[in-house]
């Protein structure tokens, strides 16, 4: 009979490991995949995306139409429910959680913005009323709620507009009283889907500088998907997704000159994967398989036709 290993062995084996994927991360995706299934038809929207995010980055995440970046926003932000593998928000697991769990994480963990400007303020209330409702939910007293609305609004520039209604407010102001509605409960994470989408190029800058004001001075974790290239250039990693898996990375550096550097790269999942940029396989005409050869410090990769040595 082989002996059980002891409690010392066990941790001397654990510490060998290293530490597991996403320890530390605020946002943990590993193997998650998300399957539509609608009148006998599956869409496999998801199909093994690993994606982490330290405590406190701001990241934007971009591909093309139907890549699946909804589909992950809705998953991390407890709206929807993964088919399988892992995914974790600021600690809470999102696929075990019980609805009661869920809908406390939703309320406290979260904060949500979506493109239309609209879905995201009730359009009765006020803009200080929006911000204080998630603060009524969570059981805050009537002063506090009003001195942390008046704050949040005055720190994203929209003090002014406290009395009034979403209609009284241009569409850049609408979704700067959202963040402030999506951050009133200090959550530890804001995901926002195209937040800019409708806005022109000036109030989506202003737009962005509330998100990032927002990041800087409270820390939340961020994750905005854009299709605006005027925000996924001023972040420092921008996410690219494609057929439902992160495929490319961008990330910017400011130098000790001042300059900005970006630099990109494939993303090399935990099975050993990298998607190869479109661009790169239609321009050596790669399908179906390719050759790989392993040198001293890079992977060369070939189209699978016959070498000029085999000939
Ligand atoms: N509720 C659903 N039922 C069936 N299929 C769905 C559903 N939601 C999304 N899909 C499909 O899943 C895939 C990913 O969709 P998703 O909305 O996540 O993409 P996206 O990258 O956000 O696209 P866009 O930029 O157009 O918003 C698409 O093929 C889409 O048609």
């Amino acid at each position: 009979m082989v002996d059980a290993p002891d409690l010392a062995e066990l941790e001397r084996r654990a510490l060998e490991r290293g530490p597991a994927y996403g320890e530390g991360a605020h946002i943990v995706c590993d193997n998650l995949v998300r399957i539509y299934k609608s009148e006998g038809i599956e869409v496999v929207a998801l199909q093994g995306l690993d994606l982490l995010v330290d405590p406190g980055e701001l990241i934007a995440v971009v591909g093309a139409s139907g890549s699946g970046k909804s589909t992950l926003l809705n998953i991390l932000s407890g709206l929807d429910v993964p088919t399988a593998g892992v995914a974790r928000v600021a600690g809470s697991d999102l696929l075990t959680m019980s609805a009661k769990e869920r809908l406390a994480f939703r309320r406290e963990q979260v904060g949500f913005i979506w493109q239309q400007t609209a879905r995201n303020l009730l359009p009765y209330l006020t803009a200080a009323q929006n911000v204080e409702l998630p603060m009524r939910f969570a059981g805050r007293s009537r002063r506090e709620r009003a001195t942390r609305a008046a704050d949040l609004l005055g720190m994203l520039g929209v003090g002014d507009c406290a009395g009034r209604r979403p209609a009284e407010l241009s569409g850049g102001q609408q979704q700067r009283v959202a963040i402030a509605v999506a951050v009133a409960n200090e959550p530890h994470v804001v995901l926002a889907d195209e937040p800019t989408g409708e806005l022109d190029t000036a109030t989506a800058t202003e737009v962005f500088a509330a998100f990032r004001r927002v990041n800087q001075e409270f820390g939340t974790t961020m994750v905005i998907v854009t299709h605006d290239a005027g925000v996924s250039e001023r972040v420092d990693r921008t996410v690219g997704i494609r057929d439902g898996r992160t495929s490319s990375e961008v990330r910017r550096r400011d130098a000790d000159d001042g300059t900005r550097t970006a630099e990109e790269y494939a993303v090399l999942d935990r099975a050993g994967r990298v998607q190869l940029p479109r661009g790169f396989t239609e321009a050596l005409d790669m399908r179906e398989r390719v050759r790989l050869a392993l040198e001293d410090d890079h992977v060369g990769v070939w189209p699978d036709r016959p070498r000029e040595e085999d000939a």
